[in-house]
């Protein structure tokens, strides 16, 4: 976690996230690795069909948050629940898509065969041929793994996230090593399934890419939420989201914007 000489600052919109909606709810959750605490005291609650960025520095635990909303890793302290009310009692086997940094699908399967394994696994999923041609594969469907570039292996781990038709996606770096028009390719892929109904959640770097698609975006840094908010209001009228994020990262403070609720 980072060490700051000033109290965190943070700015948090009105969720537009209702109980009902809601996909996952994070409530106060503290994870630690032994002695180094990543996240403090950090809460969430995501909605069917919102695109949510998650943005920080290197370190800042963006990819602890996501393994978090998986449920696939345990929070040392507090609560994840998956489900429509946010009620733990109704917090039934979530229905989740994960990508994470790193994938190693088998090699010497080919990328349709690739998906049509995923695809089995799922109660109902959707088409793998749809999802081929979504990410963008469908010029290399018989493509071994093994021989795929970088980027390649990226869109074909998003189509192995959403290929199970999940509730809630979750994607960290989804577009790191792709070039612009796949990086756009892939915020239009999220977008698409985000308006279906799920949630998708992807932890990114590519801040101008975030600020033109996602809904919201959910700034970590210094173990705490210190921005939950739609991409405008991060820099106000005047200030791109990547200079603010800059300028904020910098001095630790949001220089740009003075509303929002601290
Ligand atoms: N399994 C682990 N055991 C011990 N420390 C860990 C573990 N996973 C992450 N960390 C540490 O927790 C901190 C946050 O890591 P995390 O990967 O969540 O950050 P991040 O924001 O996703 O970083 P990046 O942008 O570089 O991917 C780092 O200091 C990292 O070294």
């Amino acid at each position: 976690m980072n060490t700051r000489t000033t109290p965190p600052e943070s700015i948090r919109t009105e969720p537009a996230t209702t109980a009902d909606s809601a996909v996952v709810t994070v409530r106060d959750i503290t994870h630690s690795y032994g002695t180094l605490t990543v996240l403090d005291s950090v809460s969430l609650t995501i909605g069917a069909g919102e695109l949510v960025a998650v943005v920080g520095p290197n370190g800042s635990g963006k990819s602890t948050l996501l393994r978090l909303l998986t449920g696939a890793q345990r929070p040392t302290n507090g609560t994840v629940v998956h489900g429509r009310s946010g009620d733990e009692s109704t917090d039934t086997d979530p229905t989740v898509g994960y990508l994470p940094q790193r994938l190693h699908p088998r090699d010497e399967f080919g990328v349709r065969e690739t998906l049509d394994y995923y695809a089995t696994l799922a109660d109902e999923g959707l088409d793998p041929e749809v999802v081929v041609e979504l990410v963008g594969l469908d010029g290399v469907p018989d493509r071994r793994v093994g021989a795929l570039s970088g980027g390649m292996r990226r869109l074909l781990g998003l189509g192995i996230a959403i290929v199970g038709d999940p509730d809630l996606v979750v994607l960290d770096e989804p577009t790191s090593g792709l070039d612009r028009t796949m990086t756009r390719r892939v915020f239009e892929v999220c977008r698409d399934v985000a308006d279906a109904g799920p949630a998708v959640v992807l932890a990114s770097h590519d801040l101008s890419t975030v600020e033109r698609m996602a809904d919201r975006v959910v700034f970590v840094d210094g173990g705490c939420i210190r921005f939950d908010g739609p991409p405008s209001a991060f820099g106000g009228e005047d200030c791109s989201l990547v200079d603010a994020y800059d300028d904020w990262v910098e001095t630790g403070e949001n220089t740009t914007v003075r509303g929002g609720t601290r």
